[in-house]
């Protein structure tokens, strides 16, 4: 019987034909955030979940990447899969080690999970402060998981909006394994990038020396536009200040990814394509580049790559 799983009204699929990009991406680059969806008839959406997406398997997302021009995958466990990471660990088990994985677990997680999960190619965890995708979970029940996974020498990858992080500050400097943030915390990009609220973002990343943050998600943030669609090769003009500012800043200690198959996205769905030439405009010099798309998250993801 395969359960059949009707999208979440209004949902916008991944872009079916995405352009080539201008921005020929460089030899051994890393999509360091994206996901799998299903396909639900293998491997059921959480009952859980606050959206049911369309399908986004393994092969599609490998598609992409080699369309794009990329070397290698980060796959992040989609909220949509609560902590029932087979979808995550099937992808990268199909990889050929070309990806590794972000997981979602639970506390009462067993070793010979973490250990499976390890051998699959999972490196980190996620703690969701997003509050209409989770529950967030217990700040002690995500120490515990913190304490699990470190002995993996595992990071933790954190998504919250630029609102909370005032209250998650503390809780986030006492975690004890490296940090990665997503989409730099979503930043309110209306705001000044010199402003009190991207003030209090830069200053968590310069509390610890292994924080890290994806400057990922212009579609999710911008305001202003125009988006990555018909051949517009400088999109999402609002949020380059805040992005570059981290990259320039921070240069060894970026990443980013596409999100790719973007979910719950509502006002338009991006062709990928163009989104990867919004990188240049973030990352002005072939050196920062590198860092951003390769260094960086091979350092982080494949450390014995070298
Ligand atoms: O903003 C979002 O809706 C979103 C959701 C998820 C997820 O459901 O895992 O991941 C993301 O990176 C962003």
């Amino acid at each position: 019987m395969t359960t059949s799983f009707r999208r979440t009204p209004g949902w916008l699929d991944w872009y079916a034909e995405p352009s080539r990009p201008r921005y020929r991406l460089p030899e051994g680059a890393v999509d360091a955030h994206c996901h799998v969806f299903g396909p639900g008839a293998a491997f059921p959406f959480a009952p859980e979940r606050r959206y049911t997406p369309c399908d986004a398997s393994r092969d599609q997302l490998f598609a992409l990447r080699d369309h794009l021009g990329f070397a290698r995958t980060v796959v992040v466990q989609a909220t949509c899969h609560g902590a029932d990471n087979s979808a995550m660990v099937d992808a990268l088990r199909a990889s050929g080690g070309l990806a590794r994985g972000v997981a979602t677990v639970r506390p009462d997680v067993s070793d010979a999970e973490l250990r499976e999960l390890h051998e699959a190619g999972v490196r980190g965890v996620r703690f969701n402060f997003v509050k209409r995708l989770v529950d967030a979970a217990p700040r002690q029940d995500l120490r515990d998981v913190a304490l699990r996974i470190a002995p993996y020498g595992w990071h933790v990858v954190v998504y919250f909006e630029a609102a909370d992080l005032p209250d998650l500050r503390d809780f986030l400097l006492s975690v004890p394994v490296p940090l990665v943030v997503d989409h730099m915390g979503r930043p309110d990009v209306t705001k000044d990038p010199d402003g009190p609220e991207f003030g209090a973002f830069l200053d968590l990343m310069r509390a610890r020396p292994d924080i890290w943050c994806k400057v990922t998600c212009p579609e999710r943030l911008s305001v202003s536009g125009p988006p990555a669609l018909d051949g517009e090769r400088s999109a999402y003009r609002d949020v380059v200040p805040f992005a570059r500012r981290v990259v320039e800043e921070f240069p060894d200690r970026v990443l980013w990814g596409t999100d790719w198959p973007h979910p719950n996205l509502v006002s338009h769905m991006p062709d990928d394509g163009l989104l990867v030439d919004f990188v240049p405009h973030i990352a002005p010099t072939p050196e920062l580049r590198r860092k951003l798309l390769v260094d960086n998250p091979t350092r982080l993801y494949w450390p014995d790559a070298g």
